[in-house]
């Protein structure tokens, strides 16, 4: 079985593609969007992480005919109420600039005392093919820290400190990333349905 994994950001495909891989999955040939024909990219506008990955799955599955698997994640901060959200992608205006989502985050936070920097990175995970559609969500909980570090990773990874640890994410091995995040807890919920599938 091919399975869509259907992300434009490459970073988070590179990390969807390697949380997959060292399962082992027997049966299934991962591939991303750069293999199947170009489709366009539809907004994401629902309210929750769930809405989102769930949308980009069907219109993955509905572009290629190919079961898809798509991430809706971001970082959400308790004394934001829960902000950046589903919007952490596009927090400083334009989507994806990182640099300048992380710098606004910081600035928003810079009177916040080190014991209200609470938050936690959520990804919600779908999976949509021809028999099923699921959606299934990771979290991990850390604290915001004062000022980036890091080269690991990508977006709020450098701002981020996994709780038990006194690194960031981006500072964390990409395997100790990955057995820890969000987006592996996530993921590994799904391996069930995706062998399932290879197997029918
Ligand atoms: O929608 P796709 O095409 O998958 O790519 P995207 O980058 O737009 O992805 P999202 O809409 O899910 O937005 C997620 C944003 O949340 C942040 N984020 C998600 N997972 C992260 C992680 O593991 N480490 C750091 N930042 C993360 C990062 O800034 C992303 O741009
Ligand atoms: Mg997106």
């Amino acid at each position: 079985m091919k399975l869509l994994l259907a992300s434009r950001n490459k970073k988070k495909l590179g990390e969807l593609r390697r949380i997959l891989l060292a399962e082992g999955l027997e049966g299934i040939e991962v591939v991303g969007l750069d293999d199947v024909p170009e489709f366009p990219e539809a907004p994401e506008t629902e309210p929750t992480f769930e809405g989102n990955a769930l949308a980009k799955a069907r219109d993955a599955f509905n572009a290629t005919g190919l079961p898809s698997v798509a991430d809706d994640s971001g970082i959400a901060v308790d004394a934001l109420n829960g902000m950046p959200g589903v919007l952490s992608a596009r927090w400083s205006g334009g989507h994806g600039d990182d640099l300048a989502n992380t710098e606004l985050l910081l600035g928003q936070l810079r009177d916040v005392p080190d014991e209200r920097r609470g938050g936690a990175f959520v990804c919600a995970a779908a999976f949509v093919s021809a028999d099923e559609e699921v959606v299934v969500r990771g979290e991990w909980r850390g604290a915001i820290t004062r000022e980036p570090r890091g080269g690991n990773g990508f977006g709020y990874d450098p701002v981020f400190r996994p709780e038990g640890h006194d690194a960031t994410s981006a500072e964390l091995s990409p395997e100790e990333k990955d057995a820890l995040s969000h987006r592996g807890r996530a993921l590994r919920r799904l391996l069930p349905h995706l062998r399932a599938s290879a197997q029918a």
